[in-house]
């Protein structure tokens, strides 16, 4: 597990991490979402050891991370990072023997990666040559090139598309099944919904939500769809009930407790047919725009 722990982060006079204390845990992966400016790559940059912060401290498996840990990490940085003139597997294999592996090892690692990407057919061609997609590929690539223990990733899936988004992300969670803790930023809240099992979000450099996908899930506000015919405007009158919405039998409902809920059910018995009683499980993407609003 990747522990981020009381981060705080100035630029001159302003704080751009306040307090930002969050984890990644073994297993999953993790969504780091936030508005433009809010802090993710400043956070990212701080756990690689890119950017120091001005207090907090960052741990892995439980003990505070050392150079030779960062140099296991996996890391797309925001700025990227390969030579635009140098041809996509030489780089590849360099890095992969930057890293500790053989030449054979490293070529073999590169050729797969590039395999599973699609585009083994552009190994020989420099990068600059590539489309910004097919880059792209190449940099989630060499992230992964050594095998890392945990990967940093700073907006992989941007300017992919949907095929390479679904390749890619196939591949990270092979990787998050073996126990890789993975963390990766993302405006993109359909993929974050879709591929996290847990949640960071950062408003203005702080936490405004952590935690694993259910647990939010299950903080989330407690909505419901109440189905009672004829009418569910009877609804509106019943104490500790939001009606959000209403169209003849049927209304969206929020409870202010479980108590609440269950009260309402027997009510809408004891009035007539019940054909519906469901509680909505809120998309990460629903939780992310309720906590930063
Ligand atoms: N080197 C720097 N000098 C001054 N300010 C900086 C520096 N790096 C980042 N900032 C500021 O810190 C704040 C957080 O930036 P950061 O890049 O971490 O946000 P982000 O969440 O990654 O945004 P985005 O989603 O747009 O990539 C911004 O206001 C940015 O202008």
């Amino acid at each position: 597990m990747l522990e981020a722990i009381n981060l705080t982060r100035h630029f001159g006079s302003r704080t751009v991490l306040e307090d930002v204390s969050f984890s990644v845990p073994a297993n999953g992966m993790t969504g780091f979402v936030g508005a433009n400016g809010a802090g993710k790559t400043t956070t990212m940059r701080i756990i690689m050891g890119v950017l120091k912060s001005h207090s907090g401290s960052v741990s892995f498996n439980d003990t505070a991370i050392t150079a030779a840990h960062r140099a296991r990490f996996g890391y797309m940085p925001e700025e990227r990072g390969l030579y635009p003139k140098q041809q996509v597997l030489d780089q590849l294999n360099y890095l992969g023997q930057l890293h500790g592996m053989s030449r054979t090892d490293a070529r073999t690692e590169a050729i797969g990666l590039l395999d599973r990407f699609g585009i083994a057919d552009r190994a020989k061609d420099k990068l600059e040559s590539l489309s910004l997609g097919n880059q792209q590929r190449v940099q989630v690539a060499a992230s992964l090139m050594h095998h890392p223990v945990a990967l940093i990733l700073d907006e992989p899936f941007s300017g992919l598309d949907p095929l390479a988004v679904d390749s890619m992300s196939s591949l990270l969670a092979e990787r998050a099944a073996t126990g890789v803790p993975i963390l990766f930023s993302s405006h993109q809240l359909d993929l974050i919904d879709q591929l996290c099992d847990n949640l960071v979000v950062l408003s203005e450099g702080r936490i405004v939500a952590a935690g694993s996908a259910e647990e939010l899930r299950a903080r989330a506000h407690s909505r419901h769809v109440v189905v009672t015919p004829p009418d569910a405007g009877w609804l509106r009158e019943q104490p500790g009930v939001s009606v959000l919405d209403v169209a003849g039998p049927k209304a969206l409902v929020e409870f202010a407790d479980d108590a609440t809920g269950q009260r309402v059910l027997r009510a809408a018995i004891d009035r007539g047919a019940v054909t519906e009683f469901a509680p909505l499980r809120p998309s990460l993407a629903e939780i992310y725009r309720e906590v930063i609003r």
